[in-house]
């Protein structure tokens, strides 16, 4: 089962693996034909009814793949307005091999003529709000023929993902959708086929260029729409909660605070001006600040907590007791990550060792990747989190979902990238899914990594990562 967001997704991650949507869309064509073929007589008519975008595209390569058949293609708008050029290049391919075609201007010219079948190809994943015109007359007109109808991916008019039916939506005898079932075809009663259009299982599990694309702004943003994050850290250390507060702005939070000892407040707010410090009584993280950081977690989105505490036994403690009482979201690294499986806790945690870190934390490993994959789906499910499980491949999972990726490079072995890549996290677990939070803040800071070594070689340090990361998760592979 697949949402059409995920599909769109999984379309983009399948381009960066060679797998291009135009092959895509060819796939998707013959796939129709193929359910056209199956449910008429070879000779019949068939009335391809083409929206502007990929959908109607999918009938356009459709129509090469019927040539036994009477068909005529009802394109429902000017091909100047044809929304793709994967779809725009189809229209011209049909144009040049002087297809039979029919440009529909006004909704009144539909005429479809009686055909044995009709090809629903308006409207697929891209619809937004009720049917206008031409295609809502066109659906009538579909809907009042007496042809068998068959919708490309889901009827024109139905939201894929909830099965919604706005007024006047296709009614088809049979959907050809494309990879995998979408959520909103169950509750129809229509015969469903769901075609393999060549995505490889790769564009699914790999983390890829298409995952970024969930990352949105709207351009009426106010201050703290983006994430509010807390790092709770330092003591021994001080550059570690620096550098994944600083990595917590850079991946888009619009605040970060950071909650530490009073007596490195100063040298942590030394780093930058970025940063906001909320100085606790102590020389570590310590049973007596907990009351007071549970209070400043609440007034945020997520809380990173870790970096630079340090692993001293009053520190584990005042972490144990944290968590117990905490039920928000929290990445939770380094050191404090030993101490979760003991605790029981409503946090959402998501949690991100490294493998010798997840073998202290009571999971097992593996060299081999896939292995590895195994293992840390069904300690997510066991520990009851989400986990990114840093490596050459880092492994992510909540139990049921499970993504890997594959960015990142040897010159990333440095002190810090793991305190970048927590802080990334702890902002992007603001506004998305704790595993696709985990999932995109691997692939970026994996993807910063390779930049800075693309262009300066090794003896990257983890400052270098946190300035790389707004290019990382924005920018294009050329920049
Ligand atoms: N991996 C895959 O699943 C593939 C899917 N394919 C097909 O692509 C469509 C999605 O194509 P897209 O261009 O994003 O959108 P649509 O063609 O569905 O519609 C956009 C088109 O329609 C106009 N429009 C939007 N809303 C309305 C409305 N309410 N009334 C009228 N017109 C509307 C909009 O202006 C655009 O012109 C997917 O469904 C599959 O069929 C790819 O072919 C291959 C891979
Ligand atoms: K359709």
């Amino acid at each position: 089962m697949i949402t059409a967001e995920r599909m769109a997704v999984v379309d983009r991650n399948a381009a960066a693996l060679g797998v291009p949507q135009k092959q895509l869309m060819e796939s998707s064509g013959n796939a129709v034909a193929r359910a056209v073929r199956e449910a008429s007589e070879e000779g019949a008519q068939v009335a391809l009814v083409c929206g502007r975008g990929n959908n109607g595209g999918d009938a356009l390569v459709a129509a090469r793949f019927l040539k036994d058949y009477d068909v005529t293609v009802h394109l429902l708008g000017r091909a100047e307005t044809i929304t793709t050029d994967i779809a725009r290049e189809n229209w011209d391919a049909l144009q040049d091999a002087e297809f039979e075609t029919q440009v529909v201007r006004d909704s009144a010219d539909l005429a479809l003529d009686d055909p044995d079948v009709v090809v629903d190809a308006m409207l697929g994943t891209g619809i937004t709000g009720s049917l206008r015109e031409p295609e809502a007359t066109a659906a009538r007109a579909i809907n009042d023929s007496d042809a068998l109808v068959v919708a490309v991916d889901v009827p024109s008019g139905v939201d894929a993902n909830t099965g919604e039916a706005a007024a006047g939506a296709v009614e088809a005898d049979h959907v050809v959708t494309f990879h995998d079932m979408k959520p909103g075809l169950e509750s129809l009663k229509t015969e469903v086929t769901v075609a393999d259009i060549g995505i490889p299982a790769a564009a699914e599990t790999f983390v890829g260029p298409g995952d970024l694309t969930r990352l949105t702004r709207k351009s009426a943003s106010h201050k703290g729409d983006h994430g509010e994050v807390l790092v709770v850290g330092g003591g021994p250390y001080t550059g570690a909660p620096a550098l994944a507060a600083q990595a917590a702005l850079r991946a888009g939070a619009d605040l970060v605070r950071v909650a530490c000892p009073n007596n490195v407040a100063d040298e942590i707010q030394g780093y930058s001006e970025n940063l906001i410090v909320r100085p606790f009584e102590g020389e570590r993280f310590t049973p007596e600040a907990v009351d007071h950081v549970q209070s400043l977690a609440a007034e945020h989105d997520v809380t990173v907590l870790g970096p630079g505490l340090g692993d001293a036994q009053a520190t584990l403690t005042a972490v144990s007791n944290f968590l117990a009482g905490f039920s928000g979201t929290a990445v939770v690294d380094a050191d404090a990550l030993q101490v979760v499986p003991e605790v029981e806790t409503d946090a959402d945690l998501l949690c991100t060792p490294h493998q010798g870190e997840l073998r202290k934390m009571g999971g097992e490993t593996s060299d081999d990747w896939r292995e590895r994959e195994g293992l840390v789906t069904e300690f997510a499910a066991e520990v009851g989190h989400t986990l990114l499980v840093k490596g050459a491949y880092d492994i992510v999972s909540d139990g049921e979902t499970t993504r890997i990726g594959r960015t990142g490079n040897p010159g990333m072995t440095v002190g810090g990238t793991g305190d970048v890549l927590a802080g990334a996290t702890g902002a992007l677990a603001c506004t998305q899914p704790l595993v696709d939070a985990a999932a995109i803040a691997a692939y970026v800071n994996g993807r910063a990594g390779d930049r800075v070594v693309d262009r300066q070689g090794y003896g990257l340090v983890a400052t270098d990562l946190v300035d790389e990361l707004p290019l990382a998760l924005w920018g294009d592979d050329d920049e």
